[in-house]
């Protein structure tokens, strides 16, 4: 049994809060996209107006990353979007950072710095030793209780994930609860299970091809993206010297695993019948039986939407990660707009992944029943894996 804030005596508390607000970052440095913090508005203004003295940990980016920056825009953008008073601190677990927290009025909010700045929050933990690390020792004194909303980074057990509830009564955030509920129970949702799986991370989607073929989960898999290039290239298919090469670049060591699901679950496993190129600057389909073609394929074509289309007006539940395209061109969005959109006949349907709600705001596509904030965090629940965040609360 997991506590959330209805089991929270929040007035004159000092609350820890982490938070996922690891959005795009622009040129500038700044916030490209600020759903994330969007998301978590919800637990933060509750808290906030329950008076207690809000607390927020949260990451941006990974060491080296163009996207490692300070949470200083994060904190101004959460000062836009939240009635309370939003104050920043160049600090996460100092003496500086615990003055601040005990200087704190009841009902504001004070955003720390990037945990990921400290070297421990990197690495990998069980909760006791994670308890240990000068992040939860030197944090969690000045801290009443602890709660975790950050539903995408709950596949980390990263010290200010799986650390405070050692030390502090844990609570789950309003995200982490409607991300549980909605995820947590795949095995009850409606069938047939029709999984959709697109995008580029092609390593993770065979894993998850294969967990929910195996599981009996999957009813059918519809493959488009690099993954459906992936797995027309392990049927045989010579898909043009540059596909290939990103497949190669893409599957790394998983293109056995998809060969075996091929010849496994052939019947329930479905491949692009025809792609999109760029040929003279414009968008020219190709049907899968007039491959090879030099262009790389960067969507699916057509006839692939229509085909999919059809088991996906009959499904009980559709799940989506990974767009069909590089959706992020006009000319190689069709494929995961009319996707997408056949997707919604389902009698429910779940989105996971940064990039795929990316895509359904950029289409501006409606009807999805959970658009989930997490994408390797969402796709751990799809295949039935526990989270250690959630563990670390229970
Ligand atoms: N055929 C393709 N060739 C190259 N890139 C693709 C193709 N189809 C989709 N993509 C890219 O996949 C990326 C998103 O994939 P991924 O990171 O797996 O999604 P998510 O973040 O939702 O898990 C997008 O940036 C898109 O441009
Ligand atoms: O963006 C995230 O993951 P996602 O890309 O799987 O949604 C989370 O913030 C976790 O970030 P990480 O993958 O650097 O640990």
């Amino acid at each position: 049994m997991i506590r959330t804030l209805d089991d929270l005596d929040a007035q004159g508390a000092a609350v820890g809060v982490r938070v996922d607000i690891n959005s795009p970052i622009g040129a500038d440095g700044t916030l490209d996209d600020d759903s994330r913090l969007r998301a978590h508005r919800e637990t933060l203004a509750e808290l906030a107006d329950r008076g207690a003295r809000v607390v927020v940990l949260a990451h941006q980016g990974r060491p080296g990353g163009d996207d490692f920056t300070t949470l200083e825009s994060h904190a101004a953008r959460l000062g836009d979007l939240l009635p309370a008073s939003v104050e920043y601190v160049d600090a996460t677990f100092s003496a500086a950072a615990r003055e601040r927290v005990e200087g704190l009025d009841d009902g504001t909010v004070l955003v720390l710095e990037n945990t990921r700045f400290y070297s421990e929050e990197v690495l990998q933990f069980p909760p006791e030793d994670a308890a240990e690390t000068h992040l939860v020792r030197g944090l969690a004194p000045v801290l009443d209780a602890y709660v975790n909303d950050a539903f995408a980074a709950a596949h980390r057990a990263q010290p200010s994930i799986v650390g405070f509830p050692v030390r502090l009564s844990g609570y789950a955030g309003r995200v982490m609860e409607r991300e549980l509920d909605a995820l947590g129970n795949i095995g009850e949702t409606p069938t047939p299970r029709v999984y959709c799986l697109g995008g580029a991370k092609v390593d993770d989607s065979i894993e998850v091809a294969a967990s929910v073929l195996d599981s009996g989960l999957a009813d059918a898999v519809l493959t488009s993206g690099v993954v459906g290039n992936s797995f027309l290239h392990v049927s045989g298919v010579d898909l043009g010297a540059e596909s290939t090469r990103v497949v190669n670049d893409r599957a790394g060591d998983r293109l056995a695993q998809a060969e075996r699901l091929l010849s496994e679950y052939g019947d329930r496993l479905h491949l692009p019948v025809d792609v999109a190129v760029e040929r003279d600057g414009e968008r020219v389909e190709v049907a899968v039986a007039d491959l090879p073609v030099e262009e790389p394929a960067m969507d699916i074509g057509s006839a692939t939407v229509d085909a999919y289309a059809d088991v996906l007006e009959d499904a009980g539940t559709a799940i989506l990660n990974g767009p069909a395209g590089v959706f992020e061109d006009d000319r190689f969005a069709a494929g995961t707009d009319g996707l997408f959109a056949a997707a919604t006949a389902a009698e429910y349907t779940i989105v996971g992944g940064g990039d795929t709600a990316a895509a359904i705001r950029h289409l501006d596509l409606e009807g999805f029943d959970h658009v989930s904030t997490g994408g390797g965090a969402a796709l751990a629940m799809l295949t039935g894996e526990s989270l250690p965040a959630v563990e670390a609360l229970r």
